[in-house]
């Protein structure tokens, strides 16, 4: 047995075999042949095998996320069967007297470089689909087996390098246990992605693809953060037990679906869930959701080879207002950047995406996009309570402008003749320090805060929220960092504005106590931690916790601030 060590980023136990993720090195080299019959016969058998793979694949991913998600595979299918490309690999076969593997290389290469060159995103995007399945067929011509999450036919633990939002939100729950990854952190989008989902994540491990090998048992613990490799009976049988604890206490916190979100002293706030796409609707109500307090909208626009239309969107605002029946729902607009690309978009690539062109910054700039969603969001709003929310915003002026666009297409909507609610409040996230500093003049105008700890910790702290050599620094319980959260509720207080939190605080046990004595309005987290989180308010007393709130900002260190709240616990769990 070993154990590896990480962040631990999404609760619970998992106990299966390791599933490696990673691309293998195809090495291709040039080789004569003398038959050159049965070499073309060996490549269209090696076709066949990549087609058939492919077919499999589309099918599969069809089934669990429809046929949109499914098409890219029948793009793929029609490259294999392209006979300019497929012709020219014989053409190389035949006259050069050369193997498969390498004509089909060269030959791809040419290709590739010829159409990524060219000023045309459609190309550009051929590009992508010839180098993909240029690498499956060059797998079937070396006999090399390439990992593929959707042709997953047991139980596993996922172990990879890294893996992106979109990899997880395609993992197929059934056979996917639980996954591991060499790099990022408890609020890297994968691992955001996980929590949700509800599948065990343990990230930042820094090696744990060198630690693992593939179909070597694993248990991850997701609680603390441990993978043990090759465990023994006795391990078994006591991650079994635990993990069978768990399940019981998940069925008591059940009890809690209808209940209100009070605390023992009668002090009534907000739970709400962060969705990703209209499916998570359902899970947020199973899990008692009062509310939607983040719905991340980029989610949309991934996964896919071009932007979703005015249409698309409308269904899926629609989808989740309708869903949630009448129950506050705050959208917010795309945030794309960071660890969140969109290929499509052929953004430069920067030296720091965190500190870049993203969010709010591109949607002022490309307006066209920013536009559209913001189109078919009032278009949805006669659906339900909608409340709309402004990412990364730095300055006053970024929520004048888009306040201004959202004006202008309500305008132009309800002179041709579309409905649109009343009722919208307009909100910003605080995630920059700076607004969170001139949060006092931010409530003049705004309608509501929602605070984005994910991103304001990592610009507070400068500590990168997706890298594990800095993750000591990524200190929720810093006074810092306190102080300014402290100082945005007072200021929106003030002004009679209400306060949620959407990064991963909010959901966080450790913390509920600080922000209840800081006077938190809305608390919105991954739909699995709503009922852990309304049993624990159940125990806490907003009163008492009220009055540690001076001292508790009066703190030097997180460890101090965590050891005032271990004294007072007694006093404060009612
Ligand atoms: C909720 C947040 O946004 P995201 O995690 O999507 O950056 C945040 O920054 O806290
Ligand atoms: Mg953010």
């Amino acid at each position: 047995m070993r154990t590896v060590a990480g962040i631990a980023a999404s609760p619970g136990i998992a106990i299966a075999k390791a599933y490696l993720l990673e691309m293998p090195e195809l090495q291709v080299e040039r080789q004569t042949v003398a038959d050159t019959k049965a070499e073309l016969q060996r490549l269209e058998r090696a076709l066949a095998a990549a087609k058939a793979e492919l077919e499999e694949i589309r099918l599969q991913t069809e089934a669990r996320l429809g046929a949109d998600k499914a098409a890219i595979f029948e793009a793929h299918v029609l490259v294999l069967s392209d006979p300019e490309l497929i012709g020219a690999v014989q053409a190389k076969v035949e006259s050069e007297g050369v193997n498969a593997e390498y004509a089909l290389a060269e030959t791809a290469d040419f290709y590739i470089s010829l159409f990524a060159q060219m000023d045309n995103d459609y190309m550009k995007e051929r590009a992508a689909d010839i180098e993909d399945v240029t690498q499956r067929v060059l797998a079937q011509l070396l006999q090399v087996k390439l990992p593929d999450l959707s042709l997953l036919q047991e139980e596993v633990v996922i172990v990879a390098e890294d893996l992106t939002p979109s990899e997880t939100a395609q993992m197929d729950r059934r056979y996917v246990k639980g996954f591991t990854t060499n790099i990022g952190g408890r609020t890297s989008h994968s691992a955001i992605m996980a929590r949700s989902l509800g599948i065990p994540a343990i990230v930042g491990t820094k090696d744990i693809t060198r630690q693992v090998q593939d179909g070597e048992m694993i248990i991850l613990d997701g609680n603390d953060g441990m993978v043990l490799v090759q465990p023994d009976e006795e391990q078994l049988v006591a991650y079994n037990d635990k993990q069978l604890m768990q399940q019981q206490q998940q069925e008591q916190w059940r009890k809690l679906v209808q209940e209100p979100s009070v605390t023992a002293d009668g002090h009534t706030v907000e739970l709400a869930a962060n969705i990703g796409t209209p499916d998570d609707v359902a899970g947020a109500l199973v899990n008692g959701a009062e509310g939607v307090g983040l719905f991340r909208t980029e989610f949309l626009y991934m996964g896919r080879n071009a932007l979703p239309t005015e249409e698309e969107q409308l269904q899926a605002y629609r989808a989740v207002l309708e869903g949630m029946g009448g129950k506050p729902v705050v959208v917010r607009t795309l945030d794309i950047g960071g660890d969140k690309e969109l290929p499509y978009l052929q953004l430069p690539k920067e030296l720091n995406p965190f500190l870049g062109f993203r969010a709010i910054r591109l949607c002022l700039a490309e307006t066209d996009i920013f536009r559209t969603q913001i189109r078919a969001l009032l278009r949805a709003s006669v659906s339900g309570n909608l409340k709309i929310m402004f990412p990364m915003i730095a300055t006053l002026q970024e929520f004048r402008a888009a306040k201004e666009i959202v004006a202008e297409e309500k305008a132009k909507l309800q002179a041709s003749g579309h409905a649109v609610s009343e009722a919208i409040e307009l909100g910003i996230m605080i995630e920059i320090p700076a607004a969170a500093l001139l949060a006092d003049q931010f409530a003049k105008e705004v309608d509501f805060f929602s605070i984005g700890t994910n991103d304001l910790i990592q610009y507070t702290m400068a500590a990168d929220r997706m890298n594990e050599q800095v993750a000591h620094l990524y200190q929720p319980f810093n006074p810092a960092l306190l102080r300014l959260i402290d100082g945005v509720i007072q200021a929106a207080h003030a002004q009679g504005k209400w306060v949620g939190m959407c990064g991963e605080m909010a959901g966080d046990l450790q913390a509920l106590p600080i922000l209840l004595a800081l006077g938190l309005d809305e608390f919105s987290m991954s739909a699995a931690s709503i009922l852990p989180t309304r049993s624990a308010l159940r125990g806490l007393s907003q009163l008492q916790l009220q009055q540690l709130r001076e001292e508790i900002l009066a703190k030097a260190t997180p460890e101090e601030v965590l050891a005032l709240l271990d004294e007072q616990l007694e006093e404060v769990y009612a």
